[in-house]
Formats: C-alpha cells, sequence, structure tokens
C-alpha cells in the first residue's frame, strides 16, 4: 500500500477505535519483535516527532516492561495527538539524537510513511552511525530515509530487518529499499488492507490429467533468428515450465537441443506467419536472441499479426521501442512485454515509482508487462501488481531473461492468462534460482526448473 492508502486505511479504522489503540497495538508489535532480536541485551531506541515515533515510544515502555535496559534517543519531540501521548507515557529520559550512545540493540522509529524529503546530513549520519555500532538494527515500518511509495533513498541506513505495519509498502520491494530494508517482517495490527497490489507468491498449477495429451497441456513455438543459444533456452525452459509440446522455428533444422525439442524450419517471415495459422499453438515466444536486422523485423510483424498469446522479449521489444503502443493495441490475443531495465527505457519514458512507470507501458501497449530486476514488478490492465522483490542476484548472468520468457510462454500455454500468467512464470524462475544455488549459468537454471514447478502442482 502507498502511503496515501494507508492513511485513508487508518482513517477508516479511526472512525471506530481511537487513534491511541492503534498506535499501541503497532507500538507492542514493534517491541515483541525487538525483544526477540535484542535476548536481553541493552536497547536504543530512537524516535521521531511524528507518529513513527509514537510507535518508538510505545515500544520502548513495553521493552522496559519486559524488563530490558532501554533507553531513549528523539528527534524533536512530538508536538500533538498520540505520538504526544505516547511520549508523555515514557517514563524514562529522553536525550537528543546528537547525545545518544550506541547500544547493542538498535529500534528506528524516526520517520515511516510521512517521510516527504531527504534525511538532512546531520541526523543521517547520527543515525548511520548509530546503526553501524549495533549488533542489531530494527526500524519500525521502513528505515528512516526511504520514500515510501518509490523506495527511493532518502538517506535511509541499511538495517537488519524492518516491521512493516499492516501492509508492505513500495519501499520494502523497490530500489534502495530493496537492500536497506534487511529482512522484511510484517505485523497485523488490524487494519484492513486492499489486495490488488501484492508480493508474487508461489501459484498452485494443476498438473497434467488422465484426460491430457500433449496438445492439450499447450504447444508453444519458439521463435529463433540470429542468436539460436538464446531462443533455445526459452524453448527448453518451456518444456521444463509444463508444455506439452515445443517446437523451435529456425532456419536450421539441425541446431542443437534436447531430442525431445521439435525443429521447425522456416526460411522467412512467410514460413512463420504460415505455421502460425495452426490452431494447436497455445503460446509464442520470440525475441530472445532474434537481432534487430530486417529478417527479425520480418519475424516479428508476422508473430505480431498471429492470433495466438504472444510473449514478446529481448530484441522483439527493442524493435517495438517507442512504437510499441501502435503495434500492440490492435492485438487481440493477450501480449506479455518482459523487459529488463534496459528494455523497458527504449519503450517508454514515465514518471513516479517503478510500479507507476510499469502500469504506464502497460496502459500505453494493453499488454501485460513483466518488468524485471531485482525488483520484478508485474502489471496487469486489470490494474493489479504483483512485485517479487529479493531473487538470488545470481540470476545477474546472460540467457536467465531468456529462461524466464520460456517459462511465461508456458504458463500461457496451459491457459494462464494476465498477471497470473506472469506471476507464476516469475516464481518458478525465482524458486528455480534458489534451487540452483551459487554460480549458475542459464542452462542449469532450467535444469531446477521442473523442481521447482513440482513445488506447485
Ligand atoms: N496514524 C496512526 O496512528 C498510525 C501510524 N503508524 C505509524 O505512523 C507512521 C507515519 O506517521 P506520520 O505520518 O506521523 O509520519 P512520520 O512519523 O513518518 O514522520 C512525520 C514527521 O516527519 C516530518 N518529516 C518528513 N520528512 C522529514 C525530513 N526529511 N526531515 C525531518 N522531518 C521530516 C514531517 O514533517 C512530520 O512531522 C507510520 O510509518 C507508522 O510507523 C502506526 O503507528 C499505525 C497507526
Ligand atoms: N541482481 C539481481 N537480483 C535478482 N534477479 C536478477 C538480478 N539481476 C538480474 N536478475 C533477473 O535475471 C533475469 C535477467 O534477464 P535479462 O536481463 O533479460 O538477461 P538476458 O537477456 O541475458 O537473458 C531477469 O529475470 C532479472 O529479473
Ligand atoms: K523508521
Amino acid at each position: 500500500m502507498t502511503a496515501a492508502e494507508m492513511r485513508a486505511a487508518e482513517e477508516a479504522v479511526f472512525r471506530r477505535e481511537r487513534q491511541l489503540d492503534v498506535m499501541e497495538r503497532a507500538g507492542a508489535a514493534v517491541a515483541r519483535e525487538a525483544a526477540r532480536f535484542a535476548t536481553g541485551r541493552p536497547v536504543l531506541v530512537v524516535a521521531g516527532p511524528g507518529n513513527n515515533g509514537g510507535d518508538a515510544y510505545v515500544c520502548a515502555r513495553h521493552l522496559r516492561q519486559g524488563g530490558l535496559d532501554v533507553s531513549v534517543a528523539a528527534m524533536g519531540e512530538p508536538k500533538a495527538g498520540a505520538a504526544a501521548e505516547m511520549w508523555s507515557r515514557w517514563e524514562g529520559p529522553v536525550v537528543s539524537l546528537y547525545e545518544a550512545r550506541p547500544r547493542p540493540m538498535l529500534v528506528d522509529g524516526l520517520f515511516g510513511t510521512g517521510m516527504t524529503r531527504p534525511l538532512e546530513r546531520g541526523p543521517r549520519a547520527l543515525l548511520a552511525d548509530l546503526v553501524t555500532a549495533a549488533d542489531f538494527s530494527l526500524s519500525i515500518d521502513l528505515p528512516s530515509g526511504l520514500e515510501t511509495d518509490s523506495g527511493a533513498d532518502f538517506g535511509a541506513p541499511r538495517v537488519s530487518a524492518t516491521l512493516a505495519l499492516a501492509a508492505l509498502k513500495p519501499a520494502h520491494v523497490l530500489d534502495a529499499g530493496l537492500e536497506r530494508c534487511g529482512h522484511v517482517l510484517l505485523a497485523d495490527i488490524a487494519i484492513p488492507v486492499a489486495a490488488h497490489r501484492r508480493a508474487a507468491a508461489r501459484p498452485r498449477l494443476a498438473p497434467p490429467g488422465a484426460g491430457d495429451h500433449k496438445y492439450s497441456r499447450g504447444m508453444v513455438v519458439a521463435v529463433e533468428c540470429a542468436m539460436p543459444g538464446a531462443a533455445r533456452l526459452a524453448a527448453r525452459a518451456a518444456m521444463a515450465g509444463g508444455a506439452g509440446y515445443v517446437t523451435l522455428a529456425g532456419a536450421d533444422p539441425r541446431g542443437g537441443g534436447p531430442d525431445a525439442l521439435v525443429r521447425t524450419r522456416i526460411e522467412a517471415a512467410e514460413d512463420l506467419a504460415e505455421l502460425l495459422e495452426s490452431d494447436r499453438i497455445a503460446s509464442v515466444v520470440i525475441g530472445p536472441g532474434l537481432g534487430r536486422e530486417r529478417r527479425s523485423e520480418a519475424l516479428l510483424k508476422a508473430a505480431l499479426a498471429c492470433p495466438h498469446p504472444l510473449v514478446l522479449d529481448g530484441d522483439a521489444l527493442t524493435l517495438l521501442g517507442r512504437q510499441a503502443g501502435r503495434w500492440l493495441r490492435d492485438r487481440r490475443a493477450p501480449t506479455w512485454l518482459t523487459p529488463h531495465a534496459g528494455e523497458f527505457a527504449r519503450m517508454f519514458e514515465g514518471e513516479g515509482s517503478k510500479i507507476d512507470r510499469t502500469l504506464g507501458l502497460v496502459l500505453e501497449t494493453g499488454a501485460t508487462v513483466l518488468h524485471k530486476g531485482a525488483d520484478t514488478v508485474i502489471a496487469g490492465t486489470d490494474g493489479a501488481v504483483r512485485v517479487l522483490a529479493g531473487a538470488s542476484p545470481w540470476l545477474s548472468t546472460a540467457g536467465t531473461g531468456d529462461v524466464l520468457a520460456g517459462l511465461l510462454a508456458a504458463q500461457a500455454a496451459r491457459g494462464l492468462r494476465g498477471v497470473a500468467a506472469a506471476e507464476a512464470a516469475v516464481w518458478l524462475h525465482a524458486r528455480a534460482a534458489s534451487l540452483a544455488g551459487p554460480a549458475f549459468a542459464a542452462d542449469a537454471l532450467v535444469d531446477h526448473a521442473a523442481a521447482a514447478l513440482g513445488e506447485c502442482v
């Protein structure tokens, strides 16, 4: 939820419950986690002037009541409202942030969703020093110094863990927030939250039934052109992702690949167009290793004209560039775009957070967009958003995007649509990466995809 959505959800709760009671619940939840991590060590709680600070005073009170040695350092006094009341209920001393002495456990309650501008240099450095000197640091709601809605760096320290209150905010999963938050925990503080935007979750996929055959399970066509290895990776990933039949359409009928991979020879774009007339086809993937030549362009046009669900990746996206909207708006069959940051920038220039910009490209093209990166954002035409943060950084190796495109084509072929197909593919991809461990190549990622799928059926 964005800061504004969170405020609206709180306001709705305050119509039937005192703000003080909600803050008490939030602070108590923070204290429970803080006590768990403090394991008896002395705690420093830093408190800001707003409601994040209010939570911090509640937390300090609970920790002290629980028998811990707690000191509080403040940046500005809460002026009014629930935070001021919680400040007055803290019975210990309060020193200024400038006088704070580091302690083994730090609770950061300076700023949360109210952060509207970057932290000034003084408090930023003081907070960073206190965090560095602590053995464990826990941020209340957000590390102080992140822009809630984008994850942009407003001077936040890198903490050990962050306890998100009521709902994840974009800053927990996007941009600088990805590494500043540490382990992200979520506290239910009885504020109802909307769920049209959420973290990508493991899909539930139907295993083949007794009546299934290779075509009913979904036939995928992968298009090969300038760099055959890339299209082959996508094709192999489609096989591992559960497709019943995968054919690689390319110029060389003897090109390598597993025995189960069927090769269909296409010389020119007309051959591809003819192949794609078959109503046995359940999805098409084009772009991995497509190249940017005239021939690539002609193949892309043939694919765009086909009536099947279509995954556009890599060079297909670069070829579309700023004209993506014009090319895609009239397509009736489902379409997915899987740009990395560079490809995205070639197609679309938008403002705001990665989520906002991804939704912008969805609006422009009518396609489902899977915007890759360490913070992968999926957005659909119905406004649904899924984010997968924290996938293995070992994925940053050539060819893993081709694997994702193939996994997605397989989910489209099994009949999944829009965000659901993209979410399933991204989850399988990330899970395969974690099963693959360190220093894998994209080929090895494919080898783990079937095991990842096995966890979903
Ligand atoms: N409304 C409520 O009762 C609840 C609020 N909650 C907490 O309240 C937080 C949001 O509280 P607020 O909206 O008061 O906002 P914050 O406490 O995050 O910060 C607001 C204050 O910081 C100031 N500020 C913003 N950027 C600054 C900067 N760069 N340097 C110095 N000052 C800056 C603002 O002017 C304002 O005075 C949440 O993150 C959460 O921790 C939770 O306790 C749940 C209940
Ligand atoms: N640091 C990272 N952490 C997590 N995932 C990453 C990271 N870097 C890349 N990835 C993922 O790896 C894949 C790379 O895709 P892409 O850039 O298209 O590579 P290629 O074109 O070589 O196949 C994407 O799914 C992306 O989300
Ligand atoms: K905070």
